[in-house]
């Protein structure tokens, strides 16, 4: 269970605060979408989840733990549950699909081998599952400068899975793609969320893929989170209200 207490974060010299007092907790299963409008503050909130992001105060409890109050060294540890998709999909452009995809176990390993590409059969092994399971194993020796946006993604989706987590957080993962792809994105999401019982916490611009693959929509605006819900309770007024 993931609890966000009474979370602020205002940003260096910044009028308002990004998010304002935000109070949610979350669970393991659940996929959640977060809607708002460009600036409502969707990407601090994932940010902050991850502590990519300092909070200004509040707290995050994951499963007991504190991460508001934890160690670098203990955030650590903590860190390597969680994953994030990013919307840039921060892949190493000149490395292959199976470099990249190996990438996603570094936080388990000790440095030097990560610096000498040392990777033992059963770490390749869980590389080449990682990538079967989003359909890109007859790629893995390609450049991933050489892919499309959505086979970039899934070579995102494969790394993230070499982490082996908990919670899956995705900041805009689809907003860099077409509405094929995107979809296509989200039904490997949805699918390896469920084979894995995750946490998934997933912004989106689009609605309508929100709506048909969440089991849960939350919306923030200015800040502050102002609708959480079943994503059939998302009616126009509702999405006026988010969208204003
Ligand atoms: N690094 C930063 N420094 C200062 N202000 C920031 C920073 N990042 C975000 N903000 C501000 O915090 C508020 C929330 O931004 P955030 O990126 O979380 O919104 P968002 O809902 O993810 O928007 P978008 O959909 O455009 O990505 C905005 O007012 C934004 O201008």
């Amino acid at each position: 269970m993931l609890t966000i207490k009474d979370l602020i974060v205002r940003y260096p010299k910044a009028k308002e605060n990004a998010l304002n007092k935000v109070n949610v907790t979350m669970n393991k299963g659940e996929f959640i979408c977060v809607l708002g409008k460009s600036g409502a503050g969707k990407s601090t909130f994932i940010r902050t989840i991850n502590r990519l992001q300092v909070p200004s105060s509040g707290k995050i409890i994951w499963d007991d733990l504190d991460l508001t109050s934890l160690s670098e060294t203990k955030m650590r540890k903590v860190r390597s549950d969680m994953v994030m998709i990013f919307q840039h999909f921060n892949l190493i452009p000149r490395m292959t699909v199976f470099q990249n995809t190996l990438t996603g176990s570094f936080g388990q390993r000790p440095p030097y081998k990560n610096m000498l590409g040392i990777f033992s059969e059963e770490e390749r092994t869980r590389g080449i599952e990682a990538l079967k399971e989003v359909g890109l194993e007859n790629h893995m020796d390609k450049r991933v400068e050489l892919l499309s946006g959505g086979q970039k993604q899934r070579v995102g989706i494969a790394r993230a899975l070499l982490q082996d987590p908990q919670i899956l957080l995705g900041d805009e993962p689809v907003a860099s793609l077409d509405p094929t792809t995107s979809r296509t994105i989200f039904e490997i999401l949805k699918r390896i969320h469920e084979e894995r019982q995750l946490l998934s916490i997933v912004n989106i611009h689009d609605v309508h893929l929100a709506k048909e693959f969440a089991t849960r929509i939350i919306a923030f605006r200015e800040g502050e989170l102002m609708f959480d819900g079943k994503p059939d309770e998302v009616n126009d007024k509702i999405f006026a209200e988010i969208y204003q």
